[in-house]
């Protein structure tokens, strides 16, 4: 049997942490053979809610859960994490922005971001899920100067896999067959979709489907879909997004197919004439529990036109922190 490794999860006992605990707690993010230790953070007014999802992990016997702690301090919650999901934030609401909260969430993530560098394992992996999730990520890399910067990322596996869904039923082809979709930039309404090199079977998709289609519905759905499931439920997505921010973990740990990539909002190195620095999604390669940038695909003028919209977001989110930073 492996030694365990420690993953903390930040609002362990809310919508996306109460899904998170369990499925990981059972192997699905890091293996059937990977004893897990949970280090549950919540803030102190949650922590008889978080006792009783402790409560309930015990009862469920995980053959992998090596133990638990939970917690209201992240000097304890980040005590040598290898892995690190950062959930706990406010959610939005109906008609809101997601940078909407960035005023009141974003004073989360740099205490979040100070305890990570104090106290977690040299190699933490950090994956930002709390809203505005990308210059959230930035705030808590900021604050973590003897951290490597690339090992803050932000969730948009959740926009990746929404846009193969939508792919998938307007092109008869199971979504699990459809390789090579890209999100770019930030998890809000400017995000770019691109289907122009997702492929089913070794077949190229995009010539199949209409421009129309593909700009005036298949582009605004994948954006707005966060915004219909809180329309929807009258809260945001929980199921789904702990199951992407699983996969964002799990493709990063354990690596990606071979002839696919996955979207993962990662500091830009300047790639694709990105800003160096920003959080911005691209498309990745993960290997021996590293990511990198695919490189090198061509950028026509309508995706230049949607890469540069969604990068001066980003930047205008930096500037509106700059103070946090
Ligand atoms: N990136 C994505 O794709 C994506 C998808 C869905 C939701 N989200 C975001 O994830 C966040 C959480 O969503 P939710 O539905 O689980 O919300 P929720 O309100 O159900 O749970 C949030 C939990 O975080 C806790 N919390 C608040 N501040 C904290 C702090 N400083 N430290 C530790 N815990 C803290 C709260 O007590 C609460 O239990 C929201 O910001 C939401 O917008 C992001
Ligand atoms: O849309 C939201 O506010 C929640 C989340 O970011 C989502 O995409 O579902």
């Amino acid at each position: 049997m492996k030694q365990p490794v420690r993953v903390a999860i930040t609002g362990a006992a809310g919508q996306i942490g109460y899904q998170l605990c369990f499925r990981i707690a059972a192997g699905d993010m890091l293996g059937p053979d990977q004893p897990v230790v949970l280090q549950l953070l919540e803030i102190t007014p949650a922590l008889g809610a978080l006792e009783g999802v402790v409560m309930e992990l015990k009862d469920a016997a995980f053959p992998l859960l090596a133990d638990v702690v939970a917690t209201d301090d992240a000097n304890v919650a980040f005590k040598d994490a290898d892995y690190a999901l950062l959930v706990g934030a406010k959610p939005r609401g109906p008609g809101m922005e997601r940078a909407d909260l960035l005023a009141e969430n974003g004073k989360i993530f740099g205490p979040q971001g100070r305890a990570l560098n104090d106290h977690a394992s040299r190699d933490v992996k950090v994956l930002v899920v709390g809203n505005p999730a990308n210059t959230n990520a930035l705030i808590a890399q900021a604050a973590a100067p003897d951290l490597d910067p690339r090992n803050f990322t932000a969730m948009t596996r959740l926009d990746h896999n929404r846009a193969l869904a939508q792919l998938a039923e307007k092109t008869g082809r199971h979504h699990a067959s459809i390789k090579k979709m890209i999100i770019w930039g930030n998890h809000s309404s400017t995000q770019y979709p691109d289907i122009r090199f997702a492929e089913s079977e070794g077949e190229g998709l995009a010539a199949g489907v209409d421009t129309g289609w593909y700009r005036d519905s298949f582009i605004p759905a994948v954006q707005q879909r966060g915004a219909a499931i809180i329309k929807a439920r009258g809260a945001s997505s929980a199921a789904s997004a702990a199951s992407s921010a699983i996969d964002h973990i799990r493709s990063w740990a354990l690596g990606t197919p071979d002839g696919d990539w996955v979207s993962m909002a990662v500091p830009s190195t300047g790639a694709y004439g990105i800003e160096p620095g920003i959080i911005y999604s691209y498309p990745c390669v993960c290997e021996g529990g590293n990511y990198r940038i695919v490189e090198g695909l061509d950028v026509d003028e309508f995706s230049r036109e949607r890469m540069d919209a969604t990068e001066a977001e980003l930047r205008e989110e930096r500037e509106a922190v700059a103070s946090l930073l």
